[in-house]
């Protein structure tokens, strides 16, 4: 298998915190990481049906367009009892419809993220099911690294168990972490420090596979 050399790799993301924990775990190998958004990259359209397809749907774009070696992370959080959704909508359940103006055209602007309203929908789909209902949860996090030259793409996925709480904890990590409390934990990922959450996170685990394969 190709092996990823030191050097430039674009982390193909436009999400700060996640681009944040893509940073750290990849600060022990001499990779430089640059952002999509220092290289003033689009954000593609998600258009896949899955982790991994949209993992390198954006992997594939940002290669292509910078010509370096590119990093895509498709993630999200997963609920048994809503038949794991939200899934690969994870960030779409925090955006807003748009707003359509006056004048009739729908808005360019893009719609902002909430993340508080994406976890209360959670908890609202869940508490409909009634008191009963499991509120076992997982995290999934696809990695994809694509070359431009020949358009190779490896991939590799991670999970994280856990059980959902109510009300969201913590002030640490990004998107749904303050109702994830990892399974053998009593925090949730956004009480958590860093370090910890990169010892058992989603994330981590495809990480650890990355490495293993790509990186000497
Ligand atoms: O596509 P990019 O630009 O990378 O950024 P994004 O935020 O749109 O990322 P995704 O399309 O992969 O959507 C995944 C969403 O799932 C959530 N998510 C993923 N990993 C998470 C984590 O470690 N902790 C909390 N929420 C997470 C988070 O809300 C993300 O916005
Ligand atoms: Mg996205």
């Amino acid at each position: 298998m190709r092996k990823l050399q030191p050097g430039k790799l674009v982390i193909a993301s436009h999400n700060p915190g996640k681009i944040r924990e893509i940073a750290e775990l990849l600060g022990p190998y001499g990779i430089e990481p640059v952002s999509a958004a220092d290289l003033d990259l689009p954000d593609p359209e998600e258009t896949g049906n899955s982790f991994v397809d949209n993992a390198e749907l954006k992997a594939r774009f940002a290669a292509d367009l910078s010509g370096f070696p590119a990093l895509a992370d498709d993630s999200g959080l997963s609920v048994d009892a809503l038949n794991g959704a939200p899934g690969i909508y994870s960030a779409r359940w925090a955006e807003a419809p748009a707003p359509v103006p006056a004048d009739g055209e729908p808005g360019d602007a893009e719609a902002p993220r909430d993340f508080g309203r994406a976890m209360q929908r959670v908890e609202t789909e869940l508490a409909a099911l009634g008191p009963d209902a499991s509120r076992d949860a997982h995290f999934v996090c696809a990695l994809a690294l694509c070359w431009p030259d020949d358009g190779q793409c490896e991939i590799f996925e991670g999970r994280v168990h856990g059980t959902l709480v109510w009300p969201p904890r913590g002030d640490k990590g990004f998107g749904y972490d303050p109702i994830f409390v990892p399974i053998d934990s009593d925090k949730t990922f956004a009480e958590m420090d860093p370090d910890r959450k990169h010892a058992i996170s989603h994330r981590a685990e495809a990480f650890g596979k990355l490495v293993a394969a790509l990186i000497d």
